[in-house]
């Protein structure tokens, strides 16, 4: 198709998975698995506990090449370079592609150092110029205001909300282009969850977003594009409102009714 029709229909893509497979040993848990990453767009991965869900958000930054055995097959494009290439620099890309998991997991050190100590691996900051960042990662977050007379002291004293907040600053502070989370607010109470979400609203505006989720309300709401999995293969794909009212595939149907997962 020509890019131009192309592009009036759907946003650009930012990250393209092709033909991936994945394998721990011999398993093999991810299955010829392609499909895009709209760029300033929410992607879902949804699916019943174990079809691959996080296993595919680890592939998007190589965070399973810190495990022996486990290795990917296939092509992810990231702006067209295949981030599987091993001469890919992992610090580059990682600072390209943020993670936020499901357990917050601030670094035992200040609010403030939570957030300088990311940008120091990459940048070399006057002390105004990271003031100035830090800060900018807090409004960015929607924690500033709660934590503005207090960045001093440790950040594993905030809330778990907060401290999920506190991650997504850190992530945002490194200027990425692709953030991932990984069931962001399972350990989250209803108003953290609803905090969350609305942050994930607003950073869509700046960033290219997945998420995995267990919560069809969350998908349904926060979500752009959903892909659904099961048993390592990628079943559906398509706009969020189209996967859940009128979803091409049975298994989707059952799964979203709640018939089994
Ligand atoms: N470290 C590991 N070593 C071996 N197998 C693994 C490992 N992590 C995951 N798996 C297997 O890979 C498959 C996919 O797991 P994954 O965690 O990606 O699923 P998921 O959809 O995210 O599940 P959940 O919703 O329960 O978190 C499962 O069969 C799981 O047992």
């Amino acid at each position: 198709m020509n890019a131009a029709v192309q592009a009036t229909k759907e946003p650009p893509t930012k990250v393209s998975v092709r033909s991936l497979d994945f394998y721990y040993g011999a398993d093999r848990s991810l299955k010829n698995i392609s499909l895009p990453l709209r760029t300033n767009k929410v992607t879902a991965f949804i699916g019943p506990s174990g079809c691959g869900k996080s296993t595919l958000l680890r592939v998007l930054n190589r965070m399973y090449d810190l495990y022996p055995g486990q290795r990917a097959e296939g092509e992810v494009l990231l702006d067209g370079e295949n981030i599987l290439d091993p001469a890919i620099d992992l610090n580059a890309l990682r600072s390209r592609v943020g993670m936020i998991f499901q357990k917050p997991t601030p670094f035992p050190m200040s609010i403030y150092e939570n957030i300088a100590f990311g940008i120091r691996l990459y940048e070399k900051l006057s002390r105004a110029d990271m003031d100035a960042r830090v800060e900018g990662a807090l409004r960015g977050a929607a924690l500033w205001d709660e934590v503005k007379d207090k960045l001093h002291t440790s950040g594993l004293g905030l809330s778990g909300g907060q401290q999920q907040r506190l991650c997504i600053a850190r992530s945002v502070a490194v200027q990425p282009e692709v953030i991932l989370f990984d069931e962001p607010c399972s350990a989250l109470d209803p108003i953290s969850t609803a905090k969350v979400e609305e942050l994930i609203d607003e950073l869509t505006h700046r960033y290219t977003i997945a998420i995995v989720t267990h919560n069809m309300q969350q998908a349904v709401r926060i979500s752009d594009y959903t892909a659904f999995m099961y048993l390592g293969e990628l079943v559906e794909f398509g706009e969020t409102d189209d996967v859940f009212n009128k979803p091409k595939e049975k298994r989707t149907l059952d799964y979203i009714t709640g018939r089994f997962g």
